[in-house]
């Protein structure tokens, strides 16, 4: 017997096709006259990496933080896990605790130890009590080989070390979407490596990434959709292999051509 036969299947086109973790929708950004996100539709569904590149200035740092709700939007919708979030009467701190985020500095309390910084969101938002958010972040320390680390402050550590213990922290909660943004391009070129395969590894790991990066080859290697963003505008997506082996637009190309070596 076939298994739609024998009922345990969902019908084939039923609703079991899950929401987007995160979606966009005509998202408009201006700071004046200047049009920052103009019209941004993007969908990222779980268990997805996706890149965002572009030049500096094209808007990738805002589409990020319209994402998490600290920058405002003048227009469109957003939605994360099929729920409108871009409508101000939402909690902006509970739609932030389901989503993890980390920026370009480093960006840890100085003046709490690695431990305390990994577990503060599950302790004061996530009200996890203190025994199991120090076992979760020992082991997520232990993970990134920072375990001898924990009660130390963030000044022993080097800028690399110091980003991972960033990204860890920012999946302590288990969130549902991670934020991403130029999280190697304050290091030092040496430190850039050690960051990265972290990303990967959870990127393998089927942790839901958006992230902004001038990391060529890494948004090759790493993302499964890459998309290129050009004054506030997608100009062209695609599975990332597919993008960078033949981009279909001529703005994309004269992009790849100014980054790429060679
Ligand atoms: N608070 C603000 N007020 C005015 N203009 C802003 C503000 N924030 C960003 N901008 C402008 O919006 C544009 C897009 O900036 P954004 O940081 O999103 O670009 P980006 O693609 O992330 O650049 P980079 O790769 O350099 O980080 C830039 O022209 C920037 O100057």
């Amino acid at each position: 017997m076939s298994r739609a036969a024998d009922g345990a299947q969902p019908p084939a086109g039923a609703a079991g096709e899950r929401e987007p973790v995160l979606a966009l929708s005509g998202v408009r950004r201006a700071y004046g006259e200047h049009v920052v996100l103009d019209g941004v539709d993007l969908e990222v569904r779980a268990h997805e990496v996706v890149a965002l590149i572009g030049a500096s200035g094209s808007g990738k740092s805002t589409l990020l933080r319209t994402a998490n709700l600290l920058e405002p939007i003048d227009d469109g919708v957003i939605r994360l896990a099929g729920r409108d979030i871009s409508d101000p009467r939402v909690d902006a701190d509970a739609v932030r605790a389901r989503i993890g985020a980390v920026f370009q500095h480093y960006n840890l309390f100085p003046h709490l130890s690695v431990l305390d910084n990994v577990t503060l969101a599950s302790r004061l938002v996530h009200r996890t009590p203190k025994a199991e958010a120090e076992r979760r972040g020992q082991e997520l320390l232990a993970s990134i080989g920072l375990a001898d680390f924990a009660r130390a402050y963030p000044d022993r550590l080097s800028g690399g070390q110091q980003q991972r213990v960033a990204i860890v922290r920012a999946i302590a909660t288990g969130p549902e979407l991670l934020l991403l943004d130029e999280v190697t391009s304050a290091l030092d070129p040496e430190l850039v490596g050690e960051v990265l395969a972290l990303v990967r590894s959870l990127a393998d790991g089927g942790t839901t990434i958006l992230m902004a990066t001038h990391e060529m080859a890494f948004a090759r290697d790493v993302a499964d959709r890459v998309v290129f963003l050009d004054g506030g505008r997608i100009v062209e997506q695609g599975p990332s292999r597919q993008f960078f082996a033949a981009p279909r637009e001529e703005r994309t190309r004269a992009f790849l051509a100014r980054v790429l070596p060679g």
